[in-house]
């Protein structure tokens, strides 16, 4: 079984820990080794003495995840993310490997990526699932021929609103996991049993490396990237641990600033509803919902949204909400584990002003 592994500056990203927490327990019940696939473009680290490809925390993080082994792919063309050439790459490297089943992230890349390498490999895709079993038994054959194998599986579809069972015949299952279906935890006996995984140099984590080199012709077409515009610091909304959400209730762009300090004392991330984009008072990229971000923070604190569906969908899988607003039948109110009724232009600055008191 292999998994996409997508990385940021910190190392291995959020996305990607919950799919390989969510992929080892399926690998097990295989009975099969758990690969892993990072694209070793500018973001790894360099070299550990005699392993010049992935670095030592990255490979006690996969190890922790029972990664058996990490396939790094290397290209000069692959320093920057390109989905055609990604897609191709993992394409190519299913093929060698021919793994049962490949799981990525449902990250934008990791979702762009899987589709360009299922199309490329002609294996159907299933997104946004949230369970994966092998319904057949191993070696059944499926309508797809001798290689064909039945999984069943779960999905989120709809933008949230419908959880479907479906059953996918392919000889490879490709899968992307719904953001927030599983919690990203280690394995829990993988550090007592590294027997479990090949042996290395006594300092270096018990992950095999292999290096994979893709081929592309003269004639690849492939998008490229010509700019990059970087956020100034803070925390990605996809990923924040919370989240200070503002609707139409917060009254214009400038009315954001109470709730910009309160995601700033928090560690957080702004995020707003489409009439607050509609409006121009903050850019698309901060829309949460059906239209914008899903986002699953561990708290969701929505300023003046009503909670209409389509905002809904978008941060349902928050562990825990608080609605300020002045309606107490709001259906955000209604849904949300905490409310405070009242205005948001009194409640924000009364809770900044709290939170500083308490921090002298
Ligand atoms: C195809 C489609 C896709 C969509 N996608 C999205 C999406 O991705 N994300 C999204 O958000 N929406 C989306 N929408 C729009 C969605 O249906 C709602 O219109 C939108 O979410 C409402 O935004 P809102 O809650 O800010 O505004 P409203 O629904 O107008 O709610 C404002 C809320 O603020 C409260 N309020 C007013 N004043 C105050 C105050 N001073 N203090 C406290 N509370 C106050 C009100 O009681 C009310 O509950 C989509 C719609 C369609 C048709």
């Amino acid at each position: 079984m292999l998994v996409l592994v997508e990385l940021d500056e910190h190392g291995v990203a959020p996305g990607s820990l919950e799919a390989l927490a969510w992929a080892h327990p399926i690998a097990r019940e295989l009975g099969e080794p758990l690969h892993a696939a990072v694209f070793a473009s500018g973001t790894i680290p360099p070299a550990a003495p005699g392993d010049p490809l992935v670095d030592l925390s990255l490979r006690a993080e996969l190890a922790r995840h029972e990664v058996s082994t990490v396939h790094t792919i290397t290209h000069p063309e692959l320093a920057d993310y390109s989905p055609e050439r990604w897609g191709e790459s993992l394409a190519q490297l299913i093929a060698g490997l021919r793994p049962t089943a490949v799981v990525a992230a449902g990250t934008e890349r990791g979702t762009e990526t899987m589709a360009q390498a299922a199309a490329r490999a002609d294996l159907p895709l299933a997104v946004n699932c949230t369970e994966l079993e092998r319904s057949g038994a191993p070696g059944a054959e499926g309508p797809d021929g001798p290689d064909g194998r039945s999984w069943r599986l779960a999905r989120i579809r709809q933008g949230g609103m419908l959880l479907e069972d479906a059953e996918l015949t392919a000889p490879i299952a490709i899968v992307t996991l719904a953001p927030g279906a599983a919690e990203s935890t280690a394995a829990p006996n993988a550090a007592a049993e590294p027997a479990d995984v090949p042996e290395m140099q006594s300092d270096v984590p018990a992950v095999a490396v292999e290096r994979f080199e893709p081929e592309f012709g003269d004639r690849f077409v492939a998008s490229r990237l010509v700019g990059r515009t970087t956020r100034d610091g803070g925390v990605s909304l996809a990923t924040a641990r919370v989240v200070v959400s503002g609707g139409r209730g917060v009254g214009s762009a400038d009315g954001f600033g109470p709730l910009e300090e309160l995601a700033k004392l928090t560690g957080g991330a702004v995020g707003c509803s489409r009439v607050v984009t509609n409006n121009g008072w903050r850019p698309h990229s901060d829309q949460v919902g059906q239209t914008g971000t899903k986002v699953n923070p561990d708290l969701y604190i929505a300023c003046g949204i009503s909670g209409a569906t389509q905002h809904w969908v978008g941060c349902m899988s928050s562990k825990a909400i608080l609605a300020i607003n002045t309606d107490p039948d709001a259906p955000m109110v209604k849904r949300a584990t905490y409310a405070v009724i009242g205005d948001v232009a009194d409640i924000v600055p009364a809770v900044v002003d709290e939170i500083h008191r308490r921090a002298q």
